[in-house]
């Protein structure tokens, strides 16, 4: 939430100048106080539904103590869901319909789980674009995860994802690209970042469609970037939201994968994920798990739990960070009418340059 200005401290002049979010005490005053409404369009697969929504409500939650937030979960037809999955979506979720019909101030759409090289094909394909077309016109800000920002990049934008090399995987270091942008303006300069992607969007396909990156780093490519409005879409191409264990569980799988003829070769360690212990236990059970399999014999159950107790995480406080900020800026500029995305004076291709009233 903004700092009032309610006097003259010259303090207040400096955080001005420095792009700092300051409320003039006026609009303090008739500011008009009230809940923010959150979409969470979860299009995770079934092993990751729960974990996932836990994780975006962590974030919403986490990243202010004072501010209410409704968070509505929805997911899409199409997507292929067990019995149990399902249950839980038609027993718990929304749907689109009910979502539209109320409104929403802001709408995280998460990645998710694609086989086949063409994003068109998919069959969420679709609804998921009538979901972020409509987002456009009537919500204020809409964020997109990994593969959402994929899809968003392609039908929005024209610029198709390439496959990389090597699935890019683990914990990488990031920097800020451009300190003036409100969403990163206080954050960390250098911070981390998980990702888990075998596809990729680069700067110049962002740049070309004159879209802002505002985060990036050497190793793992862009992990921040927004609409060339700055703010009605904000991509994320990695998973600041991930739990401390969540890539662990993806090694665990990929394991298990080799385990049982499902992938041929070790999946190989995560970057910059496990310590040099956690490695040594990770390498012995390999070696465990290819004896018991040259033998015929039961594969080892994996360590999970020495290996969990010793991971760190160095990305959720700066995850945060972004994430208030990103609710921040929406609480500024969105409507009282929680289905008109926009005050009156703001303007939708612009809508940072006015956070100070005209
Ligand atoms: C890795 C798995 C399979 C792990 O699930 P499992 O059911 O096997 O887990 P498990 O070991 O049996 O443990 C079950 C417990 O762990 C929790 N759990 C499950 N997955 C979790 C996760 N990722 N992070 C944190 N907790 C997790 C469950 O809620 C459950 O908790 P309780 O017992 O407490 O209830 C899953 O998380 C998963 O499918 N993740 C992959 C997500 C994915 O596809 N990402 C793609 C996005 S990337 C993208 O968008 C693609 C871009 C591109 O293609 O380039
Ligand atoms: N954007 C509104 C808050 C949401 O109703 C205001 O600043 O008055």
């Amino acid at each position: 939430m903004p700092i009032v200005a309610h006097n003259n401290l010259p303090t207040f002049d400096r955080l001005r100048a420095e792009g700092q979010n300051i409320l003039e005490s006026d609009w303090a005053i008739h500011q008009d106080i009230r809940e923010l409404h959150v979409g969470l369009l979860n299009m995770m697969p079934d092993a990751a539904l729960a974990a996932t929504e836990r994780q975006f409500f962590r974030l919403v939650g986490q990243s202010n103590q004072i501010a209410q937030f409704y968070v509505h979960p929805f997911s899409l037809p199409g997507l292929p869901r067990g019995e149990k999955a399902r249950a839980h979506i038609e027993r718990y979720y929304q749907s689109f319909e009910a979502v539209r019909e109320l409104g929403l101030d802001a709408l995280i759409i998460t990645g998710a789980n694609v086989s086949g090289p063409d994003l068109a094909e998919q069959p969420f394909w679709s609804p998921l674009i009538e979901v972020v077309d409509w987002a456009f016109e009537h919500v204020t800000s809409t964020l997109c995860s990994c593969l959402a920002t994929h899809a968003v990049m392609q039908f929005r934008y024209g610029q198709r994802r390439q496959p990389l090399p090597d699935k890019r995987w683990g914990v990488y270091t990031h920097r800020v690209v451009d300190h003036s942008h409100p969403l990163i303006d206080s954050t960390n300069t250098l911070f981390d970042v998980p990702h888990s992607r075998f596809n990729e969007v680069s700067r110049e396909q962002f740049e070309a469609v004159g879209a802002k990156v505002l985060v990036e780093s050497d190793e793992a490519g862009v992990h921040l970037a927004t609409s060339p409005d700055g703010l009605r879409i904000v991509m994320f191409q990695g998973h600041p939201e991930y739990d401390t264990i969540s890539l662990l569980k993806e090694y665990k799988r990929e394991v298990d994968r080799f385990a049982t003829g499902a992938r041929e070769s070790y999946p190989p360690f995560p970057d910059n994920v496990f310590s040099r212990k956690a490695a040594a236990v990770l390498d012995e059970h390999r070696h465990l798990l290819q004896r018991a399999l040259d033998r015929g014999r039961e594969p080892p159950k994996f360590p999970e739990a020495r290996i969990a107790e010793d991971l760190d995480n160095t990305w959720r406080d700066t995850a945060e960070g972004v994430v208030g900020n990103w609710l921040g800026l929406i609480y500024r500029v969105t409507h009282n009418d929680r289905r008109v995305p926009f005050m009156d004076w703001v303007d939708p291709d612009d809508p940072l340059r006015m956070l100070t009233r005209p």
